[in-house]
């Protein structure tokens, strides 16, 4: 593994992301997390997984150098998709996950948090959208489970704006459970993922599938057009500007184009 690193100890796997500097989620990244998840699945010395990230952040998002080498509206649609599929098998793995989230979790850094099972933040992590600041948009489910979170006027200032919410305000807004200070954090986090773990696996695995009958076929329908105006959007001049601006450290014009 070279961006993730994982143990596991009283039925807790604790996965650490670990991609200096941003944490940024690149395709080999979500190849690695993907691969865990098969290891963990079968082992029944695993009841439970806490993710954390190593450094400043959770993580930053997608990988904004990595978008420069995509060329087509396909290959971007597919990106999304790919990072969709990852999530979707998060959202219904039959052990709970946690992300246990500091410094910033934004763009796919907040849509992976937001397929685990529930959140845990630091006071003042920003958590947010800022896709449409890169001219482009959320890709990896953000645009259908942040509204379920925190409803859809919350999600669309948060993604108009591209402005993120501290961890303080996650939880009043239900997109996080708790907020700790940043001592705190992973050992809040571990104790109720030890707590978790105590619990009957059969059970555990039955409530997943159960709350998951709350997500609707609209959502499915949502996630698929989410893929196509992905693809769609990362064509425009706007999205070429947004990027480059982003590398460039300027901000961006958009025209319209
Ligand atoms: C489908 C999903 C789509 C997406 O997820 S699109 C991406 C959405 N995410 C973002 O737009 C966040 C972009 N990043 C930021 O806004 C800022 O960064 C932070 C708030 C996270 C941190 O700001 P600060 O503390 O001032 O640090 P810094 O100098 O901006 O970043 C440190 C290094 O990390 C790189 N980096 C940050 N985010 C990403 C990223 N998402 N993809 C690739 N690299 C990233 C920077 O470029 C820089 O690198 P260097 O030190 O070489 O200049």
């Amino acid at each position: 593994m070279e961006y993730l690193k994982w143990s596991y100890e009283d039925f807790v796997a604790t996965i650490k992301i670990d991609r200096p500097p941003a944490n940024a989620l690149s395709s080999g990244l979500i190849q690695e997390l993907s691969s865990v998840l098969d290891e963990i699945k079968p082992n029944e010395k695993i009841r439970v997984i806490l993710i954390h990230g190593e450094g400043r952040f959770f993580s930053a998002g997608a990988d904004i150098k990595e978008f420069t080498s995509v060329q087509s509206e396909d290959d971007f649609s597919n990106l999304g998709t790919n990072g969709q599929n990852l999530f979707d098998r998060m959202e219904n793995f039959p052990k709970p996950i946690i992300a246990a989230i500091h410094g910033a979790a934004l763009g796919g850094g907040l849509e992976l948090a937001m397929a685990c099972h529930f959140r845990l933040v630091t006071e003042n992590a920003k958590l947010g959208l800022p896709e449409l600041q890169l001219g482009i948009i959320p890709g990896f489910a953000g645009t259908q489970r942040l509204p379920r979170y925190v409803g859809v006027a919350r999600a669309a200032e948060m993604m108009f704006t591209s402005d993120p919410i501290t961890g303080k305000e996650a939880v009043q807004y239900g997109l996080a459970n708790h907020a700790y200070t940043d001592d705190e954090l992973l050992e809040k986090a571990y104790d109720m993922a030890k707590k978790i773990g105590k619990k009957s696996p059969i059970a555990i695995g039955a409530a997943i599938e159960l709350l998951n009958y709350s997500k609707t076929k609209e959502f499915y329908t949502g996630v698929k057009r989410e893929a196509e105006l992905f693809g769609q959007v990362f064509i425009t001049e706007d999205a070429k500007e947004g990027i480059s601006a982003f590398i460039e450290k300027r901000e961006p014009k958009f025209t319209g184009k």
